[in-house]
């Protein structure tokens, strides 16, 4: 690939990212009798966090309605809600879900990766980025909650969780379904999938663009189970409840040895993956098929 483009790579926004949005997060933390101890309800306007009955577990909800796209500032308030999470040591699990009815998430949010100039690519490929790594290197145990469509980033999201319950329900799909959107999925989305459902079966869906109904998920491994719509939630809460059995130290150091190696992969070379992508992005026919694909969904309504 050509690496023509060369932009300037703002770090303002996700080197401290809680700087440039108003922190809705009132009541995170509040002292009583000089302790500090987990209020209620918390998080921000896209990103609810709401601790469950059972101690320790959180629950993450996407709100960016209509399809939970992953918009920079959705992207930002994740990453701030979840280092929020792990700095909370009442926290050791967390359940990822939407609130979108139907839709886990549409992926990355095509406005953002299209009509747009090179500094806004290179400032919202570096969020996704820092999305990827924190979620895969998280030190909680995360369990996906797939509540819906979950096609490419949203896909990425929930790869990056230590387990995945779906919905049984033949309208939602997921994967990595770039290919038909004339994109290219990059090393580390590949290196996601392949970690998670091997190499040869990588490769097919990722040619292909699959998007599996759930019962070819479950079969291929990229979702751990499928449950009735109305006990996603319940059955991911659950599984929690099984992890939390395991001493978190010992945990821990294990999920960092199965993944460090392939988040390193990107920390290596994360300015030029911006390049990279930035250039990509900017191509004419690659901003053509993005056009085209956003008009055909736009259009689907009329
Ligand atoms: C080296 C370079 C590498 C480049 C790598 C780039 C990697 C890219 C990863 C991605 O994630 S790209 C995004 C891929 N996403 C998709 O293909 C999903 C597209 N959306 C859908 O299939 C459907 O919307 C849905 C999620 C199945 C939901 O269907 P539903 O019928 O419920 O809603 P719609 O009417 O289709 O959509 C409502 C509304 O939302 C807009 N929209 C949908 N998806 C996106 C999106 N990803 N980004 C931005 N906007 C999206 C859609 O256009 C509709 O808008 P309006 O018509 O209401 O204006």
């Amino acid at each position: 690939m050509a690496l023509t483009a060369v932009v300037r790579i703002p770090t303002r926004a996700l080197l401290r990212p809680w700087a440039r949005l108003r922190d809705s997060a009132l009541g995170w933390m509040e002292p009583v009798g000089g302790v500090e101890v987990s209020t209620q309800r918390f998080g921000s306007q896209r990103v609810l966090v709401e601790p469950a009955s059972a101690a320790g577990v959180a629950v993450m909800t996407f709100k960016n309605p209509p399809v939970n796209s992953l918009s920079l500032e959705l992207l930002t308030e994740l990453v701030i809600n979840l280092e929020k999470l792990e700095n909370d040591k009442t926290f050791r699990g967390v359940v990822l879900t939407s609130d979108c009815p139907g839709i886990f998430s549409a992926g990355l949010d095509l406005t953002e990766i299209c009509g747009r100039n090179p500094a806004h690519y290179a400032e919202y490929w570096k969020a996704v980025q820092e999305m990827w790594l924190r979620l895969y290197l998280s030190n909680l145990m995360l369990v996906a909650a797939i509540n819906g469509a979950c096609p490419a980033g949203g896909c990425l999201m929930s790869l990056t969780c230590d387990y995945r319950v779906m919905a049984d329900n033949p309208k939602y799909a997921i994967g990595l379904n770039e290919t038909l959107l004339g994109i290219v999925a990059p090393f580390w989305f590949k290196d996601t999938l392949v970690n998670t459902i091997g190499h040869r079966a990588s490769e097919r869906a990722l040619q292909l663009g699959l998007l599996f109904p759930p019962t070819e998920a479950l079969q291929v491994g990229m979702v751990d189970r499928l449950v009735p719509e109305d006990q996603v939630q319940s059955t991911a809460l659950s599984v929690l409840a099984q992890w939390m059995a395991i001493p978190d130290h010992a945990r821990q150091l294990t999920k960092n040895m199965m993944r460090k190696p392939t988040a390193d992969g990107l920390l290596k070379k994360r300015d030029e993956d911006i390049q990279n992508f930035v250039s990509f992005i900017s191509r004419d026919s690659i901003q053509k098929s993005l056009q085209m694909y956003l008009a055909k969904l736009r259009q689907k309504k009329g």
